[in-house]
Order: structure tokens, then sequence, then C-alpha cells
């Protein structure tokens, strides 16, 4: 691990690895040998690792996620092998500078947002607290499409992450799992004359297993990440060729990668796509067959399966895996049903990650007939038996029974995804105690009253290494130099920084951090965006997918508003503001496409009026993803968390923007809740409607028109909109926008808006005390530390898998 072993390591990767003498080798190809450099580092571990698992009668955590962001490996690996100014040493006596280096890695893009996010953040979490685990998910060649503005417009642009190849991935050839579809069923009699049902495939794909290391935090601990990649089963079928069909003789190949070609780009609206219900039954038949293979290498019986194996569902995505799970038992493994059934709910647990009915999956039956005709049968007796009980032991009437089906019969029959999911698992879960909260009053209702000692809590958490240690090193070296460095696995020693949010000089060091974190985004920007900012200005952050409920559009109307103040007295002492904004559509996502739009426009119109460009200014960060997240968080005075309430399952960049010390302006929805508990109502900035009070508002009968009347600030800014103001005169490109609003306004912005500009107007007459804001924001920090990774998943490893903590030992 030292400067000069490491220096040879990368000089014989480049000229075995890479094979280019060090005078020909490009910034990629030294990239590369470093990258595979430190992959021998973890790879130590990670031989250990796995011999321990398979040495010790051990239970593992599988985390199945459709998605797993993970963001850029090599600093992450730096950072948690503790060799970063030693690598940073070599790489200089080579001439090279390691942020160079850094920046040649492409991003694994393999998710959407937070979903995939957490997923990641809970792997690192996994690691460092050395807790065996395994994440399942999907090899995806084309990961969320990278962001480009144009005009003011979102363009989607496709995501080549493997163009030149990925130094963190194994592929592991001799790991390959066949995955029918299609077909039909039959019965017939096994050798012991017992009638069976078989499965008629009529077709077969093969997946094969990339893993990629994930090292925890200064721990010999070093997991798996196991993605799956679909390929033929006969890559070229050459009776075809002869007979000329040259086409037909690659079919099967292009078709079976089709599967894991593509990330479906959507979070929240469901598609009901047939390639996504593909690509969820390919992944979770690998990776219980794979979870049975290993049971079988350690010469287990399969009924021990709940005591080896931990399964987690993150979100409905891979909930087919109850059905799949069963088909494994029983016609495979010829278990009894029962004994199958009390195997699969002691294996799954489920975590729910939103309450938008729009999201919550469910699946044609002809769909689900035709690709898994086994499955059908399967999920249907699994539903005739959960009736049947429903109806025995709860006296259920029918309207109860058809609500708690798994097979939604009104209009088009659909499976139920969710409800397979809640039946198939001993413990279901939201994601912050309001969420968790609201399942059991809404869209889970029958099912918590059916079993409530199933429903729990599990609070989200982020990963301190990434986003404070890694992306914020100033202010970890301040935090470090001021109460040590047990705060990076023990993030509640935070709570030791309290008493200096009264020291002076404390404070004005944590200023200096925060101000030069704001220079070096406001470089980003400007170099992204050719937008220039003051970092003295505050600094009013709002980065996530775009979506209505999430309410950008009501962040621009403050904008607007203050524009509008400006404009009518442009010598109003308003306290200088930078608006940043991040985040991608769903591509087919008309409205929120729209939003990005109108909020490049009016930064358009703002960024380029003298009257209001010396204190405001608007700029939208392109391709917001993980890499450029590290650079947003740590430089952010004003978290915008301003969600309908309600809507929001957590949120987990109001954690990051909070751990970093940003103030949060934000409603009572998801995780900011919490926040608010933690950090103090006095320190957070609260506007808007409770959970509670959007749902009388709605049921008494909203009317958003009425607030614009009531409103002259509201009415000017919407009328400045229609107007084509911010549009070179065209008044139809934002008519939709405001249509929308004046007529349904479905998340409620109208009613916040006059809330929200109180609120904001507040966050400026604090912002105007410098010290009373940074004491603010060090008991931000201090206060946070609830909302680590490490928590989050100490809690599902003590009160759902039972998931114990294994030194590993590195034998010499
Ligand atoms: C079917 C398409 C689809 C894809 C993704 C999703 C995800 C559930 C969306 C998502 O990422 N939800 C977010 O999950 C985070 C982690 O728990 C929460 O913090 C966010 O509040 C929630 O919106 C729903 C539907």
């Amino acid at each position: 691990m030292s400067a000069p072993e490491i220096k040879k390591s990368i000089l014989d990767h480049l000229t075995y690895s890479i094979g280019r003498p060090p005078s020909l080798a490009s910034k990629q190809d030294y990239y590369k040998a470093l990258a595979l450099t430190v992959r021998d580092r973890l790879q130590q571990h990670w031989v250990e690792t796995v011999q321990a698992y398979l040495e010790q009668d051990l239970k593992v955590a599988c985390y199945l996620s459709a998605e797993f962001l993970m963001g850029p490996h090599l600093g992450n690996n730096l950072l948690n092998l503790g060799i970063e100014n030693e690598v940073r040493q070599a790489v200089k006596e080579m001439g090279c500078e390691l942020d160079e280096l850094l920046a040649e890695e492409e991003e694994p893009g393999l998710g959407n947002g937070g979903l995939g996010r957490l997923a990641a953040c809970y792997m690192d979490s996994l690691a460092t607290l050395e807790r065996l685990a395994l994440g399942y998910g999907i090899r995806y060649e084309f990961g969320i499409f990278d962001q480009e503005i144009r005009d003011g417009w979102q363009c989607e642009i496709t995501d080549k992450w493997l163009r030149s190849g990925n130094p963190w991935e194994i592929a592991k050839p001799e790991i390959t799992y066949y995955v029918n579809f299609g077909g039909h069923t039959e019965y017939y009699r096994d050798e012991a004359g017992a009638e069976r049902i078989r499965w008629v495939p009529d077709r077969a794909v093969k997946g094969m297993a990339y893993d990629t290391p994930i090292q925890g935090y200064r721990v010999n601990t070093c997991n798996t990440l196991r993605l799956w990649s679909a390929e033929a089963c006969e890559s070229f079928d050459f009776q075809a060729f002869n007979t000329g069909d040259y086409y037909g003789a690659v079919d099967d190949k292009v078709i079976s990668e089709t599967i894991t070609k593509v990330l479906y780009p959507n979070d929240e609206p469901e598609i009901g796509k047939r390639l996504r219900l593909l690509q969820q039954y390919f992944f979770v038949s690998c990776s219980l067959q794979d979870m049975l293979r290993l049971l079988d290498a350690q010469g287990q019986p399969t009924q021990r399966f709940p005591e080896k194996f931990a399964v987690q569902l993150n979100d409905t995505h891979p909930s087919i895996g109850v059905a799949e799970l069963m088909r494994l038992l029983v016609d495979e493994r010829r278990l009894s049903w029962e004994d199958a059934w009390d195997i699969t709910v002691l294996t799954f647990g489920y975590t729910n990650h939103t309450l938008l009915p729009e999201a919550l999956e469910t699946w044609p039956l002809p769909l689900f007939r035709e690709l898994l005709p086994r499955h059908l049968e399967i999920i249907y007796e699994i539903n005739a038996r959960f009736l049947a009980s429903v109806r025995e032991t709860h006296h259920q009437d029918d309207e109860h029974v058809k609500r708690l089906s798994l097979i939604d019969e009104n209009g088009e029959k659909r499976i139920r995804m969710a409800h397979l999911a809640c039946v198939g698992s001993h413990a279901i879960n939201g994601v912050a105690a309001l969420h968790s909260e609201l399942l059991k009053r809404s869209v889970l209702k029958d099912f918590y009253e059916l079993w409530p000692e199933r429903f729990n809590n599990k609070t989200n958490g982020v990963t301190p290494r990434r986003f404070m240690a890694l992306a914020n090193p100033k202010l970890s070296e301040l935090i470090t130099r001021t109460i040590g460095d047990g705060w990076i696995t023990h993030t509640e020693e935070l709570r030791m920084l309290e008493p200096f949010s009264e020291d002076a000089a404390f404070r004005k060091e944590w200023r200096l951090v925060k101000q030069s974190n704001k220079q070096q985004l406001a470089d980003y920007i400007l170099k992204q965006t050719g937008i220039e900012l003051d970092p003295s200005w505050m600094f009013d952050v709002q980065v996530k997918r775009i979506h209505e409920y999430k309410r950008q559009h009501l962040n621009i109307l403050h904008v607007i508003t203050l524009y509008n103040r400006l404009k009518r007295d442009p010598k109003l002492a308003i306290a200088p503001r930078a608006f940043i904004f991040g985040g991608k559509a769903a591509p087919g996502y008309f409205i929120a496409k729209r939003i990005i739009k109108l909020i490049n426009a009016v930064g358009e119109v703002v960024n380029n009026d003298p009257d209001v460009n010396k204190k405001l200014r608007v700029a939208f960060v392109p391709n917001f993803n993980v890499q450029n997240g590290q650079l947003i968080y740590p430089a952010a005075d004003l978290s915008e968390q301003i969600s309908m309430a309600g809507k929001e399952a957590s949120g987990t960049g109001n954690m990051k923007f909070t751990l970093n010390g940003a103030l949060t302006i934000g409603t009572l929805d998801g995780a900011n809740v919490e926040i608010r508990d933690e950090v103090g109502e006095e320190n957070f900035f609260l506007f808007g409607l409770t959970t509670e009070e959007t749902l009388r508002l709605q049921q008494q009968g909203y009317r958003p028109y009425a607030y614009v009347e009531g409103n002259s600030e509201l009415a000017e800014a919407i009328r400045l909109i229609a107007s084509g103001h911010f549009s070179h005169g065209d008044t139809e490109v934002f008519r939709p926008l405001v249509d929308n609003l004046c007529q349904s306004d479905p998340f409620l912005v109208f009613a916040d808006y006059a809330d929200y500009i109180a609120c904001q107007d507040k966050v400026a007459g604090v912002w105007k005390d410098p010290e009373n804001w940074t004491r603010m924001s060090i008991l931000n920090t201090a206060r946070a530390g609830k909302f680590s990774s490490d928590r989050a998943i100490r809690e599902y490893c003590d009160e759902i898998w039972d998931v114990r903590p294994v030194p590993i030992m590195i034998k010499d």
C-alpha cells in the first residue's frame, strides 16, 4: 500500500494489462492502470471475505434491486482503503494529477434516483459494518441517459458507460444460469407416480454474472455486487446461417441481449412494458438460482434457506421473486407447497418507496400468462390460499377480499405486485416515519390490519463516506481536527460539534470551508453553462428528479416573485441569491420537461437583465448525477425540500445537504419531519400544509385559481409566464403548465405559495446574520448523525435480516 509499491503496480499494469509504455499512455490508460492497481488491493479482501463465507455457517443479506446508482468507484475505494495520499504521491511521480485520473472514470449510472442510490449507500454500509452481503441487480449496457440542455430543453444522450470497458467488474462466465420464458405448463407423473406440473418454455436466455467488489471503510470486508447480463444460449445458429438466414443466425443473440440492454429511465410513473417484466424476472431468477447453488455448495439442505439468506425486495420491481422461489422449491426441489411457502415468507422482506398510486406496479394478466405461465398459476394458488385464510380467520366481506386480492379484477385483470410482495414477506417497511404511517393508513391499510406485526419503519440513510469524507474533504478535515475521525463510522459523534457552534473562530473556519466549496461549484457551473455565480451569494439549491410532486415549479415561482419585486424596485434590499437547479425528467414526462424549459427560460431573462442580475441568478446544472452531486451537496447554503406533504416517501438528498451544513426549507414530508426533529425546529425553515391539511383541502374541493385571485404576487408571476415574457413572446410553450396549475394543480403549488414566499423572506432575514446562520449550519451537521446509512442498515440487520457482523481476518 506504500507509494513506491503502488507506483510499481501501476507501471506493471500499464505494461502487462494495458500494454502501453508510459511514454505513449493516455490519461485513460493511466486511469485504467491505477484502477486495476486499486482493484488488486480490494481482491485480497474480496477473496478472504468469500472464504470466510464458505468456511463458516453464516447468514448473508441479499439486496435485490433493479437499480444500483453506485457513482464513480475510484475515489471511494481510495478512501475506504485509506490510500489516497499514497496514490496521489505515486501518480504525481509519474507526471499525473490524481484529480485528472479521477475525472477519467465513467459513472455507472445504473439507476434513476433515490431508490437506486439508496441501494448503493446500503452496500457501502453493509461492508463497513462487516455484514456479509450480496447486491443482486442488472448490468445494463446503457444506464440512465446523459442529459444535455439545448435551448433550455432536456435532450437525452445514450449512456455508453462501457465504451472503454469497466476495470471495476470481473466477468464470471462460470456463473451463468438459464432463464426461461413463454410456453405452457402441463401435468406429468414423476418417477414416484406423483402428479406434478412442469413448465414447457418456448424461449430461454443465459444470465452471466459480472461481479464488482464493494470494499468497506477501513475494514477487511469486501462484499460483492453481482449484476446479471443476458446473452443468447446459442450466440450463433449455424443451421440458420447455412440455410442463408443470416439474420436468423444471430436473431436469438440480438433478442436475448436486448433484455439487459437499457435501464428504464422512469422513476415513479409505472410503465408496464413487456421488456421491463422480462428484465425483472431475468435478474430475480438468476439471483435465486445463485443463492440455491451457494446453499448446495455449502452442503446445506434447502430447508435452511431462510437461515442462510435474508432477501430484501427493493420496491416491487423484484417482487416476482416470491413466485419464482416457490417455483424453484416446489417444481424443481419438490418441496411441499406448505414447506416452500414457509421458507418463502421467512426469506423475504419488502421495502415500499412510494405512495404515488401510479407508481405501484401492476401487470396485465394476458402479458403475464404469455411470458410467465407457470408463475401465473403459482400466483393464483398463492392468492386462493391467501384469500381462503382471510375469509376464515378474518371473516372479511367480499369487498374487503377483493381489495386484498393479488388480482385486480376491475376492468382489465391485473396482478398487483405490491400485494404479492406483502403476502410473500415477513417484514414490510416504509422509508421514513411519516411514510410508514401513511402506508398503514392508505395503500397497504388492509394488509396492516391483517398483519400489523409485519409492518415497521426503516428511515433512509446516506453513506458519510462518499457524501462527506469524499465529497467534502475540507469540512471532513475541520471536523476530524476538532472531534477526531470517529464520526466517519459513528456519525452520532458529530454531536460533539455542538459546543463549537458557539465558538466564533470555529464558525469562521466553517464559513471558509463552505465558501471554498461554493467557489469550486461556481467554477464547475461556469464551465458547464457559462453562467457566472458569486460564491458570496446565498446558494439556494434544488437537485433531484424533476417531478410535479417535488414542485420545482413552486421554486421557480419564488424566483419570478423576487424578479418582479426587483423590477418594480431595482434598489430593493434583497439578499443576493443564486438559484441552482438540477435533475433529469423521464423522457416521456411532458410536464416535467416543460418545467426544465421554464427554469432555463426564467434563468435566461434574469441572468441577462441588469435590473436584477446583480442580486439574482439562476443556473440549471446539466446531467445531475452522483459525480456532480458530490460537488453540489457541500456547496449549498439552502436545501430545497418542498414536495407536497404526503408525496415524498423520504428523500435522501435532504440528508446529504444537512450533513454538509446546508439549512433546509421544507414541508412536513418524508424524512424532512425527522430532520427537523433532530436539528431542532429553530434550525429548520418550515412551511406549507401538512399531509392531513392537503387531504382535507382536496376533499373539500380545491379551486387553485382562487389563490391567484387572492394573491397579487402569485397572479403577477403566472400572468408573466402566460404572457410569453420568459419565452420571447411565445404564449404557447408554457400554456400546458399554466393551465394545469390554474385548473387542477394536483400538487397544491398555489395553496402553499404564500406560506412558501413568507418562509423564503424569513430565510433572507436570517441570512443577513452570517454568525447566526453559521451557528445553525453547524448545529444541522452536528445533529444529523441519525441519517447515516449505517444506522439504517444496523436496524435492517437487527430487526429484519438477523445478519451479524463477521470480522474478516487477512491471512498473510
Ligand atoms: C416503475 C417505475 C418506477 C421506478 C422507480 C420507482 C422508485 C420507487 C422511485 C424512487 O426512487 N423513489 C424514491 O425512493 C427513495 C429511496 O427510498 C426515497 O427517498 C424517495 O422519497 C422516493 O421518491 C418507482 C417506479
